[in-house]
């Protein structure tokens, strides 16, 4: 069988895009892990399904999978590039309201460009952040461990971060940022992805992640941030209604359709 795709990319974090509305089947684990493989498949850190939403006022529904083809609750740079294929697929209006494992999101195009667009996305409240030795942890839709540096380019964040993301003091694992600060609302990130177990160009649920930690260790008076990333550059801003409460917390940055095609299933599946 014939499957469409469309490939999508936020920042330089890639995924793949299936529209399931007419009935296609969601890919089997082996299946993602094929597809997103970047020498024998089309290539991509993750994959996401869209198809029709059983929560009432959603345009639709967004499960995620990362590059091995597990599950993950959310992805903030896969939720704006979503928004923006739900947009080219004419679903909903201004505002793209969509359900994810972790909650309910809603997305505007803040400008577009052809097959490009500045993205806004809501990410779900944060009410709790851990401190640890050294470190900070936190779930923004997926877990987060933070760390600060002052030398990012020197950080092995793939042998620390792989490390790190295994260690039994975090249940479901986590991925796991490095940030630097570089002035007032302005720090950098690189991030190991569990899931792809590998560096990615960015992570939008790390770069909300991290700009909270700084805020709270560092920067309380600042509540948005500029977040340079491998692959460009992200913005997240929020409010903090109670000491330690995290609310209308927006990730913005550019989505790009890249391409789109057509593979046969038989071709991935085992
Ligand atoms: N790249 C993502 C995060 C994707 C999920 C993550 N790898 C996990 O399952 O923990 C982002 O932009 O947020």
């Amino acid at each position: 069988m014939q499957m469409r795709f469309a490939k999508y990319e936020g920042a330089g974090n890639d995924f793949i895009l299936l529209d399931l509305r007419n009935g296609g089947a969601t890919p089997q684990s082996a299946e993602i892990a094929r597809l997103c493989d970047r020498h024998f498949g089309i290539g991509a850190d993750g994959l996401m399904t869209l198809a029709a939403s059983a929560v009432s006022g959603c345009d639709c529904s967004m499960r995620y999978y990362n590059a091995d083809g597990s599950p993950g609750e959310m992805c903030g740079n896969g939720g704006r590039c979503f928004a923006l294929f739900a947009h080219h697929l004419g679903i909903g209006g201004d505002i793209k309201r969509f359900d994810s494992t972790d909650g309910i999101h809603e997305a505007r195009m803040l400008r577009i460009d052809g097959l490009r667009s500045t993205v806004e996305l809501g990410m779900i409240d944060v009410e709790r952040i851990d401190r640890g030795d050294g470190y900070w942890f936190l779930d923004t839709g997926v877990p987060h461990y933070v760390e600060f540096t002052d030398d990012l380019e020197a950080v092995d964040v793939i042998g620390r971060g792989r490390r790190i993301r295994y260690d039994k003091r975090f249940a479901k694992g986590t991925n796991v940022n490095f940030v630097k600060v570089v002035g007032p609302g302005h720090i950098a990130v690189r991030t190991y992805e569990r899931g792809v177990e590998d560096e990615t160009l960015a992570c939008g649920t790390g770069s909300t992640a991290a700009a909270l930690v700084t805020h709270l260790a560092a920067q309380p008076s600042v509540t948005a941030f500029r977040i340079d990333v491998r692959g460009g550059r992200l913005g997240i801003a929020f409010d903090e209604p109670k000491p330690g409460i995290y609310t209308r917390i927006r990730l913005s940055g550019e989505a790009r359709k890249v391409f789109e095609g057509s593979y046969d299933t038989a071709n991935f599946q085992s």
